[in-house]
This record gives C-alpha cells, sequence and structure tokens, in this order.
C-alpha cells in the first residue's frame, strides 16, 4: 500500500516567506490497482508520482511504500516501485532494446545466454522481437515507448508509476500502450492529460495547484477537472 502522511514539497520555494508547497497532501492512502492523477499543467502531478518511488522526498511528513519509507529505504522502495518517464529516451539506457532489456534482468539471470533467452521473451511479449537488435534511435515513438515498459518491467516491479506514457503517441499507439497497460498484473499509478487513458482506472486524483482537489470514481473526476478548467479558461 502506498500512505502520504502530512506530506508537503516545497523544492526550491522553501527559501521564500511563506513558502507555497508546490505540493501539499495531508493524508492519502493507494490500495486500488488501477488509478490515475490528471490537472492542470503545473499543478504537482509529476511531483506527486516522483514521491511515491522517491525521486522526490517530503520537505515535510513523509511516503511509505509496504511500509518502507521513500526517505529512509529510498532503494528498496524503487525496487518495488518502477518509474516510466514520459519520454523513453530518458529511460532507455542502452543502444537496442535487447541489451536494453538484458541490462535489466542482469541481477536475476546471471548467465549471459540464460539472460539473453529471457530478454528476448520479454521482448517478444510486447511484440518488439523482430526489433530486438535495432538501434532506439530507429525506433518509433511508440515501439520505443513499449521498449521501456518492457525494460522497467523486467525487475519484476509490485507498482508501476507512470508519467504521462502516452504523450508522445499516436492515436493507434496509445491504443497499443492502452492494452498492454490493461493486461499487467501490477498497481498502476498514471498521470496523464488524456481523459480516455484517465478513465483505464477505478479511482482518479484530480491536482490543482498543488492540491488533490477530487478524489474519486473516473468519470466524476474528469467531469469535475473539465468544470474545473471551465471555470479558469473562463475567468482568465
Ligand atoms: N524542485 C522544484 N523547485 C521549485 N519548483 C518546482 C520544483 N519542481 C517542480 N516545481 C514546480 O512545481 C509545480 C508542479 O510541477 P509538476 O512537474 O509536479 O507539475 P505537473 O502537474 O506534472 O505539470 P505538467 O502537466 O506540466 O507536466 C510547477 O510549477 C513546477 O515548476
Amino acid at each position: 500500500m502506498i500512505r502520504f502522511r502530512s506530506v508537503r514539497v516545497l523544492g526550491d520555494r522553501a527559501g521564500e516567506t511563506p513558502a507555497a508547497p508546490i505540493l501539499s497532501v495531508p493524508e492519502l492512502e493507494l490500495t486500488e490497482d488501477r488509478i490515475s492523477v490528471i490537472g492542470a499543467n503545473g499543478s504537482g502531478k509529476s511531483t506527486l508520482l516522483k514521491l511515491i518511488n522517491g525521486l522526490v522526498v517530503p520537505d515535510e511528513g513523509a511516503v511509505d511504500v509496504d511500509g518502507l519509507g521513500t526517505a529512509s529505504d529510498g532503494a528498496a522502495v524503487r525496487r518495488r516501485v518502477a518509474f516510466v518517464f514520459t519520454d523513453p529516451l530518458s529511460q532507455l539506457v542502452m543502444p537496442t532494446p535487447l541489451e536494453d532489456a538484458e541490462l535489466s534482468l542482469r541481477r536475476k539471470y546471471r548467465k549471459r545466454t540464460e539472460r539473453r533467452a529471457a530478454a528476448l521473451s520479454l521482448l517478444e511479449d510486447f511484440g518488439l522481437a523482430h526489433l530486438a537488435d535495432q538501434s532506439i534511435y530507429q525506433l518509433s515513438g511508440g515501439e520505443r515507448q513499449l521498449a521501456a515498459l518492457a525494460s522497467v518491467l523486467a525487475v519484476d516491479p509490485a507498482v508501476l508509476v507512470l508519467d504521462e506514457p502516452s504523450t508522445l503517441l499516436d492515436l493507434r499507439n496509445t491504443m497499443l500502450l492502452r492494452r498492454r497497460l490493461a493486461a499487467l498484473p501490477q498497481q498502476l499509478v498514471t498521470a496523464t492529460h488524456d481523459l480516455e487513458l484517465a478513465q483505464d482506472s477505478v479511482r482518479t486524483l484530480v491536482v490543482d495547484q498543488g492540491r488533490i482537489v477530487y478524489d474519486g470514481e473516473p468519470a466524476a473526476a474528469v467531469s469535475f477537472y473539465r468544470e474545473l478548467s471551465a471555470h479558469v479558461a473562463g475567468s482568465g
């Protein structure tokens, strides 16, 4: 279970008086297997996501995953919680999908031949076996995103945190990604501007100006967010 207690993130604003928090979450427990996070640019979605795997640690309060604190047990939390970035090129560190998957599998398989076979089978699961030896720079955006996802899943995380995973994808690849994500056994927490993807969940958080302003059923959350955005656009 992911738990936030009296969390405040001040970031570089810590020196300002009064410090306006980038994000403030008094109490939050995330137990559902599909959770989405929506909200305007700069509202605090990425910060919320990064808190879950300790990429950001709170200035006040605490975040823990299955009882492990992200500040005190960061490495253990990151073995449990994998982070998928918007841009797969910031995730793929090796020249080809196969080598990248092999790198992720290095702890699980010490023998090179076993590791290679496991990496190939993983890529096969994602329909990427034929691109195993292609340069990651020659892959399409959709193929790259799936390759990054395959590598991240190689370490068997319990939770997958995804920061706007469909932003760079066309409609076909977005649909492919949604199908792949739907089939995963992991708990998924996804921040997105894609309001259809947001509804592939059972619970949706709406973030606005560093606070969770709605927490509930996805369709109702999307309506709330639409009204909030229309109101802001109307008054701007
Ligand atoms: N370390 C930091 N110091 C100061 N401000 C920060 C820091 N990190 C993020 N911010 C600011 O906090 C706010 C929230 O940022 P965040 O990246 O969480 O937003 P977001 O909702 O993911 O936005 P987007 O939809 O544009 O990706 C933004 O105004 C951002 O500029």
